[in-house]
């Protein structure tokens, strides 16, 4: 009798439970760019540190609208003017550069008439106090919460942690993931392919779904489908997380779990209701976390997408490492679904979800040209065109 296959989320959540983030690092700030932060990350300085205007023109005072004005120096970015605006005063003023005391508003120069030192105004001039002006404090003030701990550092986040004075970043160190390919039928992309070998794409593609994570790889190649080659590479393995493609399932050639438990591996779970991928393993072999996921493409994908990736962002820190869904209409009735949570390869046309006709798990085409993956909830009953869907972007 088999066993009762696990709900994908429940799977995820005993993944996540079973690793604790990876150690911390303090990295040069330039190096903690797509890392996530291991502590809160708090301004160390109140962005504007005073007053700046946000245009060019003249830092006036509003009350002394309108004009004119005798202009009695100028403020430039990283040149401030030494003295103060007083009554009838302007100083000559450019973006980014600190409002002088005494002023409180900026007309910009499109608005003025400038004769020497004497300013007019030749326009409608600004129509609020303050107008033009970046408060102190305007973005962030010492002391504030920037990124709070397990939050991914962003392109803007890194920008946001220099502004604010950090010069090096609390993280996760990178996660050190090792790839392995099983089967006697496959050989390197490009080698000439003697009969009923293909070439190997596992790891490319999982290598190709790793880049944008803090990781390091560690390519262990092609393994060919011996219990004791298997056996010894796991016994060697120096790393944070395995993962093996291919010779997941119940065949006389699916070896990986046999050389896992040979190599005193625990298995923690295996087999999920999901489709693509539903013999996925996961455990533990020493200090590394292992996934063994099924040798089909498409099945990689899925897991890859579901839960190497999410993994990876678990042990790297992320407070929130799944992939994010969102909900579309479907652009076609969908069969009512069985016991495996579906995810179909599809299309998004005009806002609306299409799924491939054809949902093979080894068909790398459809999986190429698919731009998300349709969420069918396992038992789900049949859908109308028009009914909402949990997608997964996936290009
Ligand atoms: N009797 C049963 N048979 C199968 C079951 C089952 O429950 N009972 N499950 C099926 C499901 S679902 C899947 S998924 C596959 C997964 O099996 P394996 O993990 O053992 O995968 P392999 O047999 O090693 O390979 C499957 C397929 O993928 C190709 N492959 C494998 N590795 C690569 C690679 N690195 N690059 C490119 N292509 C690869 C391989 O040649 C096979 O065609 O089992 C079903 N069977
Ligand atoms: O679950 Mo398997 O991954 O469909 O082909």
């Amino acid at each position: 009798m088999a066993a009762a296959l696990l709900p994908v989320a429940e799977a995820q959540q005993r993944l996540f439970a079973r690793a604790a983030p990876l150690a911390e690092e303090e990295v040069p700030i330039a190096l903690a760019a797509g890392r996530w932060a291991a502590r809160d990350i708090l301004a160390r300085r109140t962005q504007p540190a005073s007053a700046l205007s946000a245009m060019d023109g003249y830092a006036i005072r509003f009350a002394d609208l309108p004009g004119p004005w005798e202009v009695i120096g100028e403020s430039a970015a990283g040149r401030g003017f030494a003295g103060a605006v007083a009554l009838g005063q302007a100083v000559r003023i450019f973006t980014g550069a600190p409002l002088p005391p005494g002023a409180d508003t900026i007309l910009v120069q499109e608005e003025a008439a400038r004769e020497g030192d004497h300013l007019a105004l030749a326009g409608e001039g600004p129509l609020r106090l303050g107008g033009n002006v970046r408060a102190r404090g305007l973005d962030f003030v010492e002391g504030d919460v920037l990124l709070r701990a397990g939050a991914r550092i962003t392109p803007a986040a890194l920008a946001l942690a220099a502004l604010a004075g950090h010069a090096t970043l609390p993280v996760r160190r990178k996660v050190r993931v090792a790839l392995l390919s099983t089967g006697d039928e496959l050989v390197a992309p490009g080698v000439p392919l003697e009969p009923d070998q293909i070439p190997e794409t596992n790891r490319l593609l999982l290598a190709a779904m790793l880049a944008d994570l803090p990781v390091e790889l560690i390519d262990l190649g092609i393994l060919p489908d011996r219990l004791d080659v298997l056996e010894a590479a796991f016994r060697a393995l120096d790393c944070d997380l395995l993962v093996t493609t291919g010779g997941a399932s119940v065949g006389d050639h699916d070896l990986v779990r046999p050389a896992l438990l040979a190599a005193g591996a625990e298995i923690d779970f295996w087999k999920i209701a999901l489709r693509p991928g539903k013999p996925m393993m996961a455990g533990r072999l020493g200090d590394a976390m292992l996934l063994g996921l099924p040798g089909n493409p498409v099945s990689v994908f899925a897991t890859a997408t579901l839960f190497v990736r999410p993994l990876v962002a678990h042990l790297a820190g992320a407070a929130d490492p799944l992939p994010r869904s969102h909900m579309v209409p479907l652009g076609e009735p969908l069969p009512a679904n069985g016991p495996r949570a579906d995810y179909l390869r599809a299309e998004l046309v005009g806002g609306s979800a299409f799924a491939a006709t054809i949902q093979d798990s080894s068909m790398l085409r459809t999986l190429a040209r698919a731009t998300c993956l349709i969420v069918r909830p396992a038992g789900a009953p049949e859908a109308k065109t028009g009914d909402s869907a949990e997608i997964l972007d996936i290009a």
